[in-house]
């Protein structure tokens, strides 16, 4: 799966109709006054966020896309029909970004949201306008306007709804497998995550969330050394984080408690928004621990690390207790996605 999904587009919004300059010229009606309509709006083009598309490559083949112009106003009072306005649907977390001025013109974030992408010109004004006291017979009308056209760059942010945090090696990469549909490159060694992980966890046939690695976080990404900074931006919309712990390391020296302190003040510094997320506690690779030392070694992990929220404890590498951890993870996702929906829903009060 490719993660950042791109495509560049020409929008050009409809010109305004022209403006029409005449007068009544009817039997009996010696000087009829002016009678010319003003001309139709142009069409504009839209974007519009649909849950429903999850690719921007269709925009790859289709590349210019115009809306029409209004028409022109005619005698007899008759104005232009505006033409119509062009929606373009777009899978949601597509950045826009318009070519010439290098500014983001807007993120699709939700549902149904819909940008602006080149406003329809308004419709020139006839004759019927310029009429005023003084001039009965005014000749003037002008032209429409001309539509807004652009080039864009459209850029689609896969928004993960899970983010994994961990030190390199703890086993995120396996987890990543292990759940969902990735096929992530797995090493024994640390840093083989280079580009963020993405994978569909699949719970029910209708029932997914999308789980990111955060590649690259370790000691010193704050100040650039990591992989991470590129690929941190694509979590801000992350409604969870996972922290991944090696509970049995390879290297006797290393506290898995200390390691999980420093990813976490790593986590901090560099970005308050994904500190502040709820994170739960994963505790990984307990199959290399003895069954009568787990309980112990689990709860030695939580008292040290001063640890209050979930905590699920699994073998990424023989998936035990990856299932009650995916079903859990999914309910929390989609109550987190009810809250972001419910707002639309209006609650009237009861009568008095
Ligand atoms: N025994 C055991 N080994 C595991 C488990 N999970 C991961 N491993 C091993 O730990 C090593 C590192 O796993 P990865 O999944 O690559 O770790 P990562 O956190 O993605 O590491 P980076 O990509 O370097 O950030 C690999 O050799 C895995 O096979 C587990 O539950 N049990």
């Amino acid at each position: 799966m490719k993660f950042v999904d791109e495509a560049t587009i020409d929008v050009a919004a409809g010109n305004g109709g022209a403006g029409c300059a005449s007068f009544r010229r009817e039997k009996f009606i010696p000087f009829g006054g002016p009678d010319g309509g003003d001309g139709g709006k142009g069409g504009s083009v839209w974007a519009e966020a649909d849950r429903n598309l999850n690719t921007l490559i269709d925009y790859r083949y289709a590349r210019r896309h115009e809306a029409r112009n209004g028409e022109a106003g005619r005698g007899s009072d008759c104005f232009g029909a505006a033409a119509d306005d062009i929606v373009l649907r777009m899978p949601i977390g597509t950045v826009i970004t318009d070519l010439e001025t290098e500014s983001v013109i807007g993120e699709l974030l939700e549902p149904g949201q819909r940008i602006l992408l080149a406003k329809g010109g308004d419709g020139g004004f006839g004759n019927l306008h310029f009429k005023t006291s003084t001039n009965r017979a005014p000749r003037q009308k002008t032209p429409g306007w001309p539509g807004e056209a652009r080039k864009l760059r459209l850029e689609l942010r896969v928004l993960a709804d899970v983010g994994l945090l961990g030190q390199p090696n703890a086993g995120k990469s396996t987890l990543i497998t292990a759940i969902s549909n990735a096929k992530p490159k797995i090493a024994d060694y640390p840093f083989t995550t280079l580009h963020p992980n993405l994978g569909v966890v699949r719970v029910a046939p209708e029932k997914s969330f999308v789980v990111a690695d955060i590649p690259g976080l370790i000691e010193g990404a704050a100040e650039g050394a990591g992989l991470g900074h590129q690929f941190l931006r694509h979590l801000q919309r992350t409604r969870l984080l996972l922290h991944v712990v090696d509970l049995a390391p390879f290297d006797p020296e290393v506290d898995p408690v200390k390691e999980a302190k420093a990813i976490v003040a790593e986590l901090k510094k560099y970005d308050p928004g994904l500190y502040d997320k709820p994170r739960w506690l994963v505790l990984n690779k307990l199959d290399m621990v003895p069954q009568e030392e787990r309980a112990a070694r689990v709860k030695d992990f939580i008292k040290r690390y001063k640890w209050k929220g979930p905590v699920f404890e699994i073998s990424a590498l023989t998936r035990e207790g990856c299932q009650p951890l995916i079903h859990a993870i999914y309910d929390h996702v989609a109550a987190e996605q009810r809250a972001v929906v419910e707002p639309d829903v209006r609650f009237d009060p009861p009568a008095e």
